[in-house]
């Protein structure tokens, strides 16, 4: 079921194409997409309204829920997903809390101390997905390092769903975290919504969170235009699961599915040095395809994937890094030897009893994470990207007279004569006061 390339027959452009994912090879996305911004700056709400109709098949006649409904809604949530949904929440913040530490003060010269402090970002918008599944998990996920890193404002936009309100658990999740109104937007039209503003939702300052093809080809376009920054591109999920013959068929085939499962356009990618281990695999994702409920979308995103056969760990784990997948599972007891060869990776599972569902949901690790081989440049969110970190500096009398004439040779070398006399005035004064 899974197609199988053999490692040593694979040239370097054979490894580029097989790691090429989500491209948009005659750009549809980017025009689709680029009509909906377009749309958005200059209808606002209307375009929303009209995009909502279209997409999600609801006509809207307001665009958010406050938080009298949401604590409606909420009250449909049962007890134990109430439960499960608290458990996931504590870990996560306790996770993510250990991230806010403050750093040491550093005399570099005599009388010449500097330091970074932290601020917050002020407005920052949090796009919780609820195309093909409602992810109140993201809502989590995105929410917690929000608020421990003290953001002011925080707008929050997901699709409808058909009834023009969102679900009771990502209405439970609201009332966990605090925060009183969700926009009911989404795809390319909720990112414009929050890169540009209309006449509900505000404009923000960052814009996080993960989503189809549209909402990552949004993010990535109105960085360049907006001033609004992003987390990342966080595209459809991925997995690659490194398995030798310690491996489980069984589970390793779980896990594979379990990201497929998520869209048409996931890739679940297995790499083994074990032709046992990928045949019984391949067999396993027949048996429990056939199972899932969400089966049509999986076996679609199964069909786009593949195994890589290799001969040992080593050639599997060069692999991986060029792949540079969202998620790795390392299947083998080998797990603590191999480890710091990984370079490229957004989040990363050791051993066959760790799922990735765990981290999708409730260990306390971020599951926001780079997709589509961006894991060679970008982290996973965490409280760090809901920061600034802003340098100090406090140059003292014996500080100045220390570093200045250095500062002088250098500023004449670059030509820079009134960068030279800044500090030149002060020596002046310095010396004769
Ligand atoms: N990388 C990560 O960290 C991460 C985390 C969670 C989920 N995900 C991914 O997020 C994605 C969620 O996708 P989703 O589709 O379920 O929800 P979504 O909320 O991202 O997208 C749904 C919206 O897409 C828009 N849309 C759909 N078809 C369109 C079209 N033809 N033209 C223009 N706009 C269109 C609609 O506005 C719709 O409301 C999945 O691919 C999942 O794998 C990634
Ligand atoms: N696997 C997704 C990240 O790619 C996160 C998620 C949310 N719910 C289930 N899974
Ligand atoms: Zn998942």
């Amino acid at each position: 079921m899974l197609k199988v390339y053999n490692f040593k027959d694979l040239s370097r452009k054979g490894i580029e194409e097989l790691c090429r994912r989500n491209v948009d090879p005659n750009n549809n996305i980017r025009t689709t997409v680029a009509e909906i911004i377009d749309h958005v700056k200059q209808k606002g709400d209307e375009a929303l309204r009209l995009y909502a109709e279209k997409f999600d098949g609801i006509v809207l006649h307001k665009l958010f829920l406050d938080k009298e409904e949401l604590k409606t809604i909420a009250a449909g949530a049962g007890e134990a997903e109430k439960n499960a949904i608290k458990l996931a929440y504590n870990n996560i913040k306790k996770f993510h809390e250990t991230q806010l530490r403050a750093e040491e003060k550093i005399e570099t010269t005599k009388g010449v101390i500097c330091w970074r402090e932290y601020r917050a970002i002020e407005k920052v918008g949090l796009y919780i997905p609820g195309g093909t599944a409602v992810l109140p998990s993201t809502f989590l996920m995105l929410g917690i390092p929000a608020i421990l890193a003290g953001c002011k404002e925080i707008i929050v936009c997901s699709p409808p769903q058909k009834d023009g309100k969102v679900n009771a658990y990502l209405a439970f999740c609201a009332e966990l975290l605090g925060i009183e109104r969700i926009y009911l937007a989404g795809g390319a039209q909720a990112i414009a919504a929050m890169a540009y503003g209309t006449e509900s939702i505000q404009k923000v300052d960052k814009i996080f969170g993960p989503g189809n093809q549209y909402v990552t080809k949004a993010k990535t376009m109105i960085q360049s235009e907006s001033q609004t920054a992003i987390d990342m591109p966080a595209g459809p999920s991925e997995v690659l699961i490194i398995a030798d013959d310690t491996a489980n068929p069984e589970y390793v085939a779980a896990d594979l599915l379990a990201q497929a499962e998520h869209g048409i356009d996931s890739q679940a990618v297995l790499v083994s040095d074990s032709r046992r281990i990928i045949d019984e695999t391949s067999a396993e994702l027949e048996k429990q395809l056939a199972l899932l409920p969400r089966a049509e979308i999986a076996s679609k995103a199964i069909a786009k994937s593949y195994a890589i056969y290799c001969s040992n760990l080593n050639e599997a784990m060069e692999f991986s890094n060029s792949y540079a997948p969202e998620h790795l599972i390392l299947a083998t007891d080998q797990w603590e030897a191999i480890s710091p060869d990984i370079i490229n990776a957004g989040s990363v599972f050791l051993g066959h009893l760790t799922p990735e569902s765990a981290g999708d949901y409730a260990s306390g690790t971020n599951h926001t994470l780079p997709t589509s081989s961006y894991a060679r440049a970008y982290s996973g969110v965490s409280v760090d990207s809901f920061i600034k970190k802003i340098t100090f500096q406090h140059i003292s009398k014996e500080g100045i007279r220390n570093l200045g004439p250095a500062v002088e040779i250098l500023a004449s070398l670059e030509g820079l004569q009134a960068h030279k006399n800044a500090v030149s005035v002060r020596l002046k004064n310095n010396q004769t006061k």
